[in-house]
């Protein structure tokens, strides 16, 4: 939408002063608070991330500068979209998408609180989001949409600017769309299967030139952290997907797979990737899949391309598409009803106008009737027949002179 140049500080400050009113705070992360802001110019709600970068040194600045560059690039259905940042002295503004709808923890645990499995449907279509967001974050371009749950998908070629989430965890997986309450009542049943899940948070991705130039620092959160990570080694996109697997997993365990009271032990019991099988309401093809991600093995664990050319996947993606090209249907039938109810009232409009015109002829007609009779009358000589509206040699008929008149 708009980027700015890291120059004036000042007229920076002013410029967002002007362009958003500043809302109440929604949370807290570890770089600062977030607060619920409207962009003025368009009326559109968002959020403000604020990111205290008073201790980085220039580089770091630059940096951080660039992977905002980066982000603002980074169009997706299944990304929150950042719109803009700005600065002042020691705080960089990010400017991004609301989503209104929470996030995969609080999801988890309104699912923990009702003692119930989230719906393995939902796991799948919730699974494939991600994976398509993943996909256009690693190789820099989307999958092909399918045609049928059998089409093989085409080797991807990596563009540029791939990007590497690096904290792939329940909170950073937003759900947007429509409210998912079905009324106004707020304690009325949460239908997450309207959900639009959205990654986020991507503050602490790092890009890469090309696929095969690692990242080497790491900040993350342990629980989802990959053992190659954990052990100081560059990690690369499958990093995100060895998260990917546990934020899956935790989704139908309703607890991460590694879960320790020290770090030492989380790290050990991460390394070792001994996790037991998710319950058995699932199937065996999810828990399959699963295994693929939570390999501890970087060269076993699957790729994002790999895992899309899944049999359940693929499904997924397809009823998903399916499911988006109804809505476009839905929203397209809505517009032709709303031009429909346009031009009813528009052709009431131009009837009512017709019947004045028409009365208001009708009586200028008569008037000249009555006087041309009068005339007669009182014996004054009257030329041949005009037409008494239009100075015409001929008087015509009402219907006539609509018709002559409309020419
Ligand atoms: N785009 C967004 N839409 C709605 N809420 C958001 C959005 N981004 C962040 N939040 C909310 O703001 C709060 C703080 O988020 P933030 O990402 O700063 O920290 P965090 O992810 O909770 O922690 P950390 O910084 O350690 O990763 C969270 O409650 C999060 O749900």
């Amino acid at each position: 939408m708009y980027s700015r140049k890291l120059q004036d500080p000042d007229n920076a400050g002013a410029l967002r002063n002007q362009e958003y009113q500043i809302l109440e705070e929604i949370g807290r992360g570890s770089f600062g608070c977030v607060r619920k802001v409207i962009h003025t110019p368009s009326s559109r709600t968002m959020v403000r991330k604020e990111i205290k970068f008073g201790h980085m040194n220039s580089k770091e600045r630059q940096q951080l500068i660039a992977e905002c560059a980066i982000l603002g690039q980074l169009k997706h259905e299944n990304i929150v979209e950042f719109y803009n940042w700005d600065y002042d002295k020691d705080v960089l503004y990010l400017y991004m998408e609301y989503c209104s709808n929470g996030d995969l923890s609080q999801m988890i645990n309104h699912y923990k609180k009702e003692r119930k499995y989230i719906p393995e449907k939902l796991v799948w279509d919730i699974m494939t989001q991600i994976l398509t967001a993943l996909y256009r974050c690693h190789y820099g371009s989307d999958p092909q949409p399918l045609e049928t749950i059998y089409d093989k998908m085409k080797l991807p070629v990596k563009g540029a600017n791939l990007v590497i989430h690096r904290d792939l965890k329940p909170g950073n997986i937003f759900l947007s769309g429509e409210n998912l309450t079905s009324s106004a009542d707020k304690n009325s049943k949460l239908d997450y299967s309207k959900a639009l899940v959205k990654l986020g948070d991507f503050g602490l991705a790092k890009s890469l030139e090309s696929s095969i130039e690692f990242a080497t620092t790491y900040v993350g959160t342990p629980y989802y952290m990959s053992p190659e990570v954990l052990m100081d080694q560059p990690y690369s996109p499958l990093s995100d997907i060895w998260s990917l697997g546990c934020v899956v997993y935790e989704m139908c365990s309703l607890h991460p797979p590694f879960q320790a009271k020290t770090y030492s032990e989380l790290q050990r019991r991460i390394k070792a990737a001994n996790f037991e099988r998710i319950p058995q309401y699932y199937s065996d093809e999810l828990q399959n899949i699963l295994t693929s991600c939570i390999e501890s093995d970087i060269q076993r664990r699957s790729s994002t391309f790999e895992l899309l050319q899944n049999f359940q996947l693929r499904v997924a993606r397809k009823s998903l598409q399916l499911q988006r090209f109804e809505e476009n249907l839905l929203n397209y039938e809505k517009e032709l009803m709303n031009i429909g109810n346009i031009l009813e009232q528009q052709a009431g409009e131009y009837e009512n106008e017709m019947a004045s015109i028409r009365a208001q002829y009708r009586k200028e007609f008569e008037t000249a009737v009555e006087e041309r009779v009068r005339a007669v009358l009182n014996g004054k000589r009257v030329n041949s027949p005009t037409d008494i509206i239009t100075g015409r040699k001929h008087l015509h008929r009402p219907e006539q002179l609509w018709r002559m008149r409309g020419r």
